[in-house]
């Protein structure tokens, strides 16, 4: 549904140049929710505005729905509508919302149809409509001043919604909401996502966000893009940093001759009780060094890291067994003496 082919941007200014993007093949299929993280000046927002080509790429292609943007948005002076069309198929959701205080609510939402030239009546019925969609049928006559946060991103996702978008771009949409209303807004887009097939290519710098909606992600930095993939298959991924960063877990070994390893529950795999069967058949006493459970596209996901006793070389055969579980086990330190911070050593993926 959107692909970037080797999208690059750099911003001139005073004489100084800014890779922003540097190379960014991205691919989103037709009807997930997909994330990009990355820290701050990672090119992010860059990405996002390349894609409905607020930002003009310095060069590579942006496709949505098959259309060629970036080609549009080359072609002359006939070009600006053309491309006008198109990016009525493309919602955007900003984290400021960007709505217009003097106007009231339905207006707000009425506004892109305006532009579109859609008719005052029919204008109206599809605002309606999509008030009613985001929740918001009782503030069709109030102004955006007297809303809440969430309230004004409702109103935010109806005019993004307006044009009947196939691509809905969110860029930071909760990031100034507080954690309940940020829940109730995800909600929203996930809703939006299956009811209307709607796919959803959000950035955002909060983890959870990946965790609650996202189907697969994307990790943004200097510029490129490091990793990618469906969620569930980067948490599989040995030494994935993107299944670290969505579940984080710490520990380190508390004496010597000691085997550290990170161990990845998922699907079938979570429900089963592996580490008591662990201790029972092999006669060994595990201690839990850290752990992160939690739903991840409603499936349980966790990461759990154990210590077993004895060098890695006596453990081969234990931790044999965990892979045979189907579960994902790294060894993440050795530990010839109690240290301050394990650092990997050896990274090997399940079969
Ligand atoms: N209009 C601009 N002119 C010059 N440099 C820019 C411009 N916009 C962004 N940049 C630079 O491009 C790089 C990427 O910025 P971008 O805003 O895309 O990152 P980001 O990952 O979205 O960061 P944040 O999360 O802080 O918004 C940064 O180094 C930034 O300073």
């Amino acid at each position: 549904m959107i692909t970037t082919t080797d999208l690059t941007k750099v911003y001139r200014s005073r004489g100084r140049e800014v890779t922003a993007l540097d190379g960014v093949d991205l691919h989103v299929r037709e009807g997930e929710v997909y994330g990009v993280v990355g820290q701050s000046g990672a090119g992010k927002s860059t990405l996002i505005r390349c894609v409905n080509l607020l930002e003009r790429p310095t060069s590579g292609t942006v496709t949505v729905a098959g259309q060629d943007l970036t080609a549009l948005a080359g072609r002359g002076h006939r070009a600006g509508s053309a491309l006008r069309q198109a990016r009525s198929r493309v919602g955007m959701v900003f984290q400021h919302f960007n709505l217009l205080s003097s106007r009231t609510v339905r207006d707000n939402v009425e506004l892109p149809l305006e532009i579109l030239g859609v008719s005052g009546k029919e204008r109206t019925r599809k605002a309606l409509e999509l008030l009613e969609l985001v929740g918001l049928a009782d503030k069709a006559k109030a102004y955006p001043a007297q809303l809440s946060g969430g309230q004004k991103q409702r109103v935010g996702i109806a005019r993004a919604l307006a044009g009947d978008p196939k691509v809905l771009l969110s860029d930071e949409a909760t990031s100034a909401l507080d954690p309940e209303t940020t829940r109730s807004i995800l909600q929203l887009l996930r809703d939006l996502n299956e009811q209307l097939g709607l796919t959803v290519l959000l950035i955002t710098h909060e983890m959870d966000v990946v965790k609650r909606i996202c189907d697969s992600a994307a990790l943004m930095r200097d510029g490129r893009i490091v990793e990618s993939g469906k969620v569930s298959e980067l948490l599989a991924t040995p030494g994935s940093e993107l299944a670290q960063e969505l579940f984080p877990v710490g520990g380190v070994p508390s004496g010597e001759d000691r085997t550290v390893v990170d161990v990845t529950f998922q699907g079938e795999a979570a429900t089963k009780p592996v580490i008591s069967q662990l201790s029972r058949t092999y006669n060994i006493d595990i201690s839990i060094l850290g752990a992160a459970m939690d739903t991840v596209g409603g499936h349980q996901v966790g990461r759990m890291r154990i210590e077993l006793p004895g060098r890695f070389e006596e453990n081969v055969v234990p931790i044999g067994f965990l892979r045979e579980q189907g579960l994902q086990v790294d060894v993440a330190a050795i530990a010839d003496g109690p240290r301050a911070n394990p650092t990997p050593l050896l990274k090997e993926g399940a079969k």
